[in-house]
């Protein structure tokens, strides 16, 4: 499958599933997010953690052109996200923390043929594509099944394969397991190590970034720790804990 097709210029992507944000400032609904941020991001698996309303949302959206910056530039694999906005959900797949901002058709098959589809590939191969991404995943003869008759978690299960059946190099999750039960959470974090593709995951839940290559802790849209698990997962806890006492403490 061409991670390329669909792509409006001539600029192929790079081989590395990098990341580069260069002076990116941006406002949502009249407020500062980012301003002047700077940023590489090239390991593997890299976590990204911070209170509510931090930036973790908005900048995954940035690294796969939902969102385009005010100022600075963007780069993922290569391409400027301004220039390659539509190539970029094929090379930088996007689970997103609500499903229903994700699935638009009503069966299970259309919703994971669909990137396939958007690619170029026939649709029967894109089917048994799908079926052949669902039986993988414990999910067999799902293709049919009505994405309304599913659980929370199934349909983030859905979202998930949906994101891996173009072929990404790189999954970006926001939030993706919050409603998934603890089998299903485990199998995936399973798989998703397994895979060979890098992932950039926004989580409250900090456990699953323990064995990650490197963690972000976004504080108000700028970077107040970044590196190894332990030490970044270590200093957010200690600033939760603080601020969950300051906020005990208030009359
Ligand atoms: N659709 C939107 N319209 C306007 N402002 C928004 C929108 N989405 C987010 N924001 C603002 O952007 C800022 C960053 O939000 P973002 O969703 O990136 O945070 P987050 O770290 O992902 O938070 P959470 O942990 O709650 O998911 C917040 O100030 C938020 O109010």
């Amino acid at each position: 499958m061409s991670a390329t097709a669909g792509s409006v210029t001539a600029a192929s992507p790079t081989s590395a599933a990098d990341a580069r944000l260069r002076g990116v400032r941006l406002s949502r609904g009249g407020r500062t997010v980012f301003d002047g941020l700077d940023l590489d991001l090239s390991e593997r698996r890299i976590g990204l953690v911070g209170d509510n309303g931090s930036g973790k949302s908005t900048l995954l959206r940035l690294l796969n052109g939902l969102l385009l910056p005010d100022a600075g530039t963007v780069e993922v694999c290569g391409l400027e996200t301004r220039a390659h906005r539509r190539a970029l959900p094929a090379l930088a797949g996007f689970v997103f923390q609500n499903v229903d901002h994700q699935i638009i058709f009503p069966t299970v098959g259309e919703e994971i043929a669909f990137g396939p589809l958007e690619q170029g590939m026939g649709k029967a191969q894109a089917y048994a594509h799908a079926g052949r991404l669902l039986a993988a995943h414990g999910c067999a003869g799902w293709e049919g099944r009505a994405v309304e008759e599913l659980s929370e978690g199934q349909k983030q299960l859905v979202c998930i394969l949906a994101a891996l059946a173009s072929g990404p190099r790189l999954l970006l999750l926001d939030e993706p397991f919050a409603s998934l039960d603890l089998p299903t959470r485990l199998f995936l974090s399973d798989r998703l190590a397994a895979l060979d593709l890098h992932v950039i995951m926004a989580t409250h839940d900090l456990h699953l970034l323990e064995g990650f290559d490197r963690v972000v802790w976004l504080d108000r849209g700028r970077v107040a720790a970044d590196g190894a698990p332990a030490t970044v997962l270590a200093a957010y806890g200690g600033h939760a804990r603080a601020k969950a006492a300051a906020q005990g403490s208030l009359p």
